[in-house]
């Protein structure tokens, strides 16, 4: 069952103060936030953490998963690992909200040394709102699905 207003939030050592300020905001705008960390600054691995928020998201329990890096692609790569996920990194608003309209994008990932925090609420406010248009988009969707068989 996917709880539809549920937003897991996840991110390396590299990404936690601008994790928080997503979330800060999502809580604003009536998201249920499903921050789950890591919450000290110690160094840590990526690849865990985007495979945690990834699972959550490909078991229904949230609807949408955003994940930070440094760059937003170690964890972007991670989170594609498992099966029914599919996460662009996004550095401009444009992309972000073209990855939902186009792609069907269930988690999106923000590089914290790449993009500045306004910018980044921007990415995850157009992200959020953005709706998948279907039709052209569900035929090339449905193929990068069969690619996990
Ligand atoms: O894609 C990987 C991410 O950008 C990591 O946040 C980055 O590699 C971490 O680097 P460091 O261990 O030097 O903080």
């Amino acid at each position: 069952m996917t709880a539809s207003n549920r937003v897991v939030l996840s991110s390396d050592h590299a990404a936690i103060p601008l994790r928080l300020a997503i979330a800060v905001r999502l809580a604003r705008q009536d998201w249920v936030v499903v921050d789950i960390g890591p919450t000290t600054p110690e160094s840590t691995h990526y690849p865990k953490h985007g495979e945690a928020a990834a699972r959550l998201v490909a078991s229904g329990d949230c609807r949408f998963g955003i994940i930070l890096c440094g760059t937003g692609q170690g964890i972007m790569m991670a989170a594609n690992k498992v099966k029914g996920i599919r996460c662009g990194v996004c550095a401009d608003t444009f992309s972000a909200r073209m990855i939902r309209q186009h792609n069907d994008a269930n988690m999106l990932s923000i590089g914290a040394r790449v993009v500045g925090e306004g910018l980044a609420l921007d990415i995850v406010d157009a992200f959020l709102t953005a709706d998948f248009e279907g039709g052209r988009h569900a035929t090339r969707v449905d193929m990068i699905t069969a690619l996990e068989e």
